[in-house]
């Protein structure tokens, strides 16, 4: 069966990987990207760009300063969005987002935020008289914006936030004003330097009453000068662990004044006279995060693809070690151990993503029900988000990690591409809310799910399987090799466990409850169990997506996504076999027979492993990895790259012969 990728003067081991292949490469990366033609537009936008001199990058990044970053990026973006319609359809999020990509690349650039929070919260949150104005200013990159909510001192509990919106009636203006150090924002994406507007959060003050956070419109910097108006202070927040190409800031605001109408309003509002009315939902001014955390999936199954295709390319191209004597060298994916470090990142991958394609729709159902004044998706979609935003930028960064030290040496390189991605894909564990603080997010709504369950009230969408009667005893091991019954059986042992975890957990609320806590501090002494439960639940929710995708995929694919499924229920269920074993509903032999099948699906998924990761489509410009090539001619590359670096200038460094030489030479002298 044809693997695409296979050209002339590749490497041999990686051609040999290639035409083992078992389906079509190409349909499954049609199915990924929901068609036919979305492929062909990913790969159109691939070989335009990577054409194109805007977009060449002489030196890597990894061997320039972090201003040097930035200027080339803001060269590249200027490019990006005076050509854009030259490489895509500039109206189509994916088509953007693919270009983005492969134009700039993922460290951050002076448009991210603007894309992806500042339009977003205004589109989603403001009114008329207000969006009229700004949005096409916006759309159009007249003015550029930020989305500054987190301050110095609060970021996870926004109640908490310090800087105030008071109402002036007199005027019909909001006073913004930053009252204390730790008020300051700190942290928002391209804040610091690239915006000259700023969706920010407020506690909203009425007649001396305050009513909580809000979000509004003020402008930061002039728009012919850039430089900050008067009474603002906005600056960068210095080097970070990743995003070295995005201006994080800080932002003081001296009393500003801005317009009512300055106030998003599209849910809560404040009339000229001051009187407030509430949103239909109390939390719908918190949409905007809704939205990331929703879209933050797609990222994170790529970020992991991306460590996937690298380490596994480069397994089969790395030849290190015998399995036998007297045979050469062999490829490093061929042991056991490599397999499954690598494979069940694959897998994870894939699960990710079409996890995503699930939330997606879910997401789009949502908005259209706000549009027509229903809120009754909400609160089911914030507690199944919560959860996968924590779940997935947590397994993806292990994953990546993995994939890293899975490519030894090499993999601690900047060459390999990995510690860079890394380092930007972590920061997901923390940004759009700190993970174990969201967790808890989930867990408040299972709490709800079983009362609901217990009094045989309705259950929505991500809760429903409470409703269902455990069978007591697993059925795995027990399906005489039926894997569509196997894998059934797989996905309601997990849901059992994660039923019975929130159910022990809610016991335990209660006891302390019971003993004189009160029900908050009570909550902080389960919270290490609330939140498990949350994470098998949300890996329950996982599951089911994989499960649905594979079993309504194409037949040509369908196979070779089974042996991947497999593989992602084995691993999951043996991952958490502790909890199957915990109340006796699975045996020991059962939680034995699952490793043996995991064993089994990792010899099942060897010859498919590199066109199951040629899929994903990565181009290298995406790839940005000398180890994760597309034609595995990695060690040449190595070395060519590590030419490029500045201390290779010159043969002498100047340090070695201000310092390094005299001091050999005083030694030499003492002798
Ligand atoms: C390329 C890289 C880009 C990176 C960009 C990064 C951007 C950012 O990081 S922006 C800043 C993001 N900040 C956060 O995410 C802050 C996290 N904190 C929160 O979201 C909230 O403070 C909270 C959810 C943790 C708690 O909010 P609070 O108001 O204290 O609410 P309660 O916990 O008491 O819950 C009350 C009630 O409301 C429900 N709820 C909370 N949030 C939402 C929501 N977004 N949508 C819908 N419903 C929500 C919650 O479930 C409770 O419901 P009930 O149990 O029914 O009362
Ligand atoms: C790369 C990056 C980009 C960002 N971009 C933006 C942006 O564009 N705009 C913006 O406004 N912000 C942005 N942020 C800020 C980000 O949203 C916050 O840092 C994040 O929400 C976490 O809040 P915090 O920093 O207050 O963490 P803290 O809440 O101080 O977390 C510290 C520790 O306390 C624990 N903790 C806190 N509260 C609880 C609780 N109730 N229960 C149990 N444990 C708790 C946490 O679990 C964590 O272990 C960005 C941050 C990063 C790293």
């Amino acid at each position: 069966m044809p693997n695409r990728c296979i050209k002339e003067g590749d490497n041999p081991d990686l051609t040999k990987e290639r035409k083992t292949c078992t389906f079509d490469t190409d349909e499954l990366t049609a199915n990924l990207y929901g068609s036919r033609n979305n492929m062909e537009r990913r790969r159109e936008i691939t070989k335009k760009i990577s054409a194109d001199p805007d977009f060449a990058d002489p030196i890597p990044h990894d061997f320039l300063s972090r201003e040097k970053c930035i200027e080339a990026t803001a060269k590249k973006t200027k490019a990006v969005v005076q050509r854009g319609s030259e490489f895509c359809d500039v109206t189509n999020y994916y088509e953007m987002l693919h270009l983005i990509n492969e134009a700039i690349g993922i460290g951050g650039y002076p448009l991210a935020l603007h894309y992806g929070m500042f339009l977003p919260a205004l589109e989603g949150q403001a009114e008329k008289e207000l969006t009229d104005d700004i949005i096409p200013r916006a759309k159009n990159l007249e003015v550029i914006g930020a989305y500054a909510q987190t301050e110095m001192g609060h970021g996870t509990n926004l109640r908490e936030l310090e800087t105030t919106a008071t109402y002036d009636k007199a005027t019909q203006e909001f006073i913004i004003n930053t009252p204390t150090r730790s008020a300051m924002k700190w942290w928002p994406g391209n804040l610091g330097k690239m915006s000259n507007y700023a969706v920010v959060t407020c506690q909203l003050f009425i007649d001396g009453r305050k009513i909580g956070p809000h979000n509004f419109l003020v402008q930061l910097r002039c728009e012919k000068t850039h430089e900050p108006l008067p009474g603002i202070i906005v600056g960068d927040i210095g080097p970070k662990m990743a995003f070295d190409t995005n201006d994080n800031g800080f932002l003081a605001l001296d009393n500003i004044r801005v317009p009512r109408k300055n106030m998003l309003m599209k849910h809560a509002k404040v009339s000229p006279d001051g009187v407030y009315t509430p949103p239909m939902h109390a939390k719908l001014n918190y949409g905007t995060m809704v939205y990331v955390r929703a879209h933050m999936l797609y990222a994170h199954g790529q970020f992991l693809a991306t460590a996937a295709i690298v380490a596994t390319r480069y397994s089969a191209v790395r030849r290190q070690g015998r399995i036998e004597h007297g045979v050469p060298e062999v490829q490093i994916l061929d042991y056991q151990t490599q397999q499954h470090r690598i494979f069940p990142q694959i897998a994870r991958a894939y699960a990710i993503i079409f996890t995503y394609m699930d939330i997606k729709d879910q997401y789009d159902a949502m908005i259209k029900g706000i549009a027509e004044g229903q809120t009754d998706l909400l609160p089911d979609l914030h507690a199944i988000t919560s959860g996968l935003k924590s779940v997935v930028t947590h397994m993806a960064g292990l994953g990546i990690e993995q994939c890293r030290m899975a490519c030894g040496g090499h993999g601690y390189s900047d060459a390999s591409g990995l510690p860079k991605l890394y380092g930007v894909q972590i920061g997901g564990c923390t940004y759009e809310g700190e993970n174990m603080v969201m967790l808890q997010q989930t867990a408040r709504y299972l709490m709800k799910a079983v009362a609901s369950a217990l009094q045989g009230k309705p259950l929505s969408h991500s809760v429903a399987y409470f409703g269902k009667k455990s069978s007591g005893k697993s059925r795995i091991g027990k399906e005489g090799g039926d894997i569509a019954r196997e894998h059934e059986a797989m996905l309601e042992a997990l849901e059992h466990a994660a039923c019975r975890l929130s159910v022990e957990a809610s016991q335990m609320w209660e006891k302390r409850g019971r003993g004189g806590e009160t029900k908050e501090r009570a909550w902080n002494g389960v919270t290490v169990e609330m939140n498990r439960a949350a994470r098998v639940h949300t890996r329950v929710f996982m599951a089911r997506s994989f499960h649905r995708r594979v079993t309504s995929s194409p037949p040509s694919i369908r196979p070779v996504l089974t042996d991947l499924l497999s593989l992602y229920l084995h691993y999951e269920c043996v991952d958490m076999a502790h909890h199957l074993l915990e109340d006796g509903f699975c045996s020991g032999e059962q939680i034995r027979y699952l490793k043996s099948r995991l064993y089994e699906d990792l010899t099942t998924l060897r010859p498919n492993a590199v066109s199951l990761v040629d899929s994903f489509d990565q181009s290298d410009r995406e790839l940005n990895s000398v180890l994760g090539r597309r034609d595995g001619n990695v060690y040449e590359a190595l070395y060519q790259w590590a030419r490029k670096s500045e201390l290779n200038y010159t043969d002498v460094l100047p340090a070695v012969q201000k310092y390094v030489m005299p001091m050999m030479e005083e030694n030499r002298s003492k002798l």
